[in-house]
């Protein structure tokens, strides 16, 4: 990609299939429901959450800072496979539960201060496949970009994608079953 780097696999080598991580992420993690405050106003999150991660990789959003979830056994077999299918560190991971096809993650980059200059993040989907978008920051320089997102599949999003692109993932006029996506990331101190 332009002014970016994107690396794709359709079928990572996850150990279990798609199918039976998809099934125990669904029922191992304790979901939330997370607001976001913008401009004094509370909105509920179209999506649920969980984050996991080293104690110490605490990350601030909407200016709370969070303590992570300890790994579990499972996160900590995926975040293995998934550091050595991309050559990369992690020491945390936003899981997302998208559970039907009126569930979204509205435009954005992962580009918080914590996370360095050129993040290098892994972003592992399971379940019903959905279409992540890819806008450019300087309108025209690029053509907007759409990437779908099989179960099992596995997106590295390198070098300067989050200081050039925002990406998103947009509700759906059909009906569609329930997605889990995991983005692994390092948080610097
Ligand atoms: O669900 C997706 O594929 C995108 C997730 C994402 O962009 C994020 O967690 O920052
Ligand atoms: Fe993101």
């Amino acid at each position: 990609m332009q002014d970016g780097q994107l690396l794709f696999s359709p079928q990572a080598d996850l150990g279990d299939p798609d199918t039976v991580w998809f099934e125990r992420l669904l029922a191992e993690t304790p979901w939330r429901e997370e607001s976001i405050t913008v401009y004094g106003k509370t909105h509920k999150q179209p999506r649920l959450m969980a984050w996991y991660g080293d104690p110490s990789a605490r990350y601030t959003y909407s200016g709370l800072t969070s303590v992570p979830l300890p790994w579990s056994d499972s996160l900590l077999t995926l975040k293995e496979r998934v550091e050595t299918i991309s050559d990369a560190r992690f020491n945390s991971v936003l899981l997302n539960l998208y559970r039907n096809e009126r569930d979204s993650m509205g435009l954005h980059a992962d580009d918080e201060p914590e996370l360095g200059p050129e993040p290098t993040i892994a972003s592992l989907s399971l379940g019903e496949e959905r279409t992540l978008y890819f806008q450019h920051n300087r309108r025209g320089a690029a053509k907007n970009l759409n990437l779908k997102l099989p179960s099992g599949s596995l997106l590295l999003m390198r070098g300067a994608t989050q200081a050039n692109w925002k990406h998103g993932i947009r509700k759906l006029s059909r009906a569609c079953g329930p997605r889990i996506n995991l983005t692994f990331r390092w948080i610097y101190q």
